[in-house]
């Protein structure tokens, strides 16, 4: 096929949604991945849940690790309080550039920051490039391999603080077993699992909530 899925998927928007509009942008790709073709978006579903955190954590700093087409940074930015940013590293260019689109359409670009690149590279740049002193909130749905060394990454970069919430999807399917582990076992951890499903599917998924005690 000449297109790919994500250029599919951002026309889907352009064509569905009404710009400067964050609820219509969420729609048409929701309505794109259940009716036309599943895409690994965290979903209406999921992300009922993730706005329900997000709206309890109000963050005022916050980090998305694995932006793909940019639905989850639209469904956090559209929350967020005046003045609020949200980082968002994506490391596929071809993702990237459709989740700049994607932002742009719904009218959030001035809250977003949306940076190429993996998670490992830049976590430790957090601070000298963006600025930033610790994060409200982190959204972890990138490789699911990486949701371990990344969490003790950013603890280790001192960019956690007490009362941080990491929020990661896809905790059963695809799964993060080994980070399931550590949050729900570390004393410097407060978890919590919320069950849901695997985007647009009966699936068995969900959302599992870690409160960083420090
Ligand atoms: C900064 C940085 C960013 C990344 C990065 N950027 N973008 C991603 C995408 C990661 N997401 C997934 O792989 C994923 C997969 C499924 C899935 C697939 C197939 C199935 F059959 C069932 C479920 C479902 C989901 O909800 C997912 O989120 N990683 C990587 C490294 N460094
Ligand atoms: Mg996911």
């Amino acid at each position: 096929t000449r297109t790919t899925r994500p250029q599919r998927l951002l026309r889907a928007v352009q064509k569905n949604a009404t710009r400067n509009n964050p609820l219509s942008v969420i729609s048409a790709i929701d309505d794109f991945c259940r009716h036309r073709e599943w895409a690994m978006n965290v979903g209406d579903e999921k992300g009922f849940i993730l706005d329900s955190v997000v709206n309890e954590v109000s963050p005022v700093t916050a980090l998305e690790l694995g932006a793909y087409c940019g639905y989850s940074a639209v469904r956090i930015a559209r929350l967020l309080p005046p003045g609020a940013c949200l980082i968002t590293l994506e490391f596929n260019p071809d993702y990237a550039a459709i989740a700049r689109q994607v932002i742009a359409w719904a009218g959030l670009e001035d809250k977003v920051q949306l940076v190429e690149g993996a998670s490992g590279d830049w976590i430790p740049r957090m601070k000298e490039h963006f600025g930033i002193e610790t994060f409200d909130f982190v959204f972890l749905d990138h490789w699911k391999d990486s949701y371990l060394p990344d969490t003790k990454l950013l603890e280790e970069c001192g960019l956690l603080r007490k009362g941080t919430v990491l929020l990661a999807d896809n905790v059963i399917c695809p799964g993060a077993p080994d980070y399931l582990e550590y949050v729900r076992k570390s004393l410097s951890y407060e978890s919590r699992f919320f069950k849901s499903h695997l985007e647009y599917t009966k699936a068995e998924d969900g959302l599992e909530k870690s409160v960083y005690l420090s």
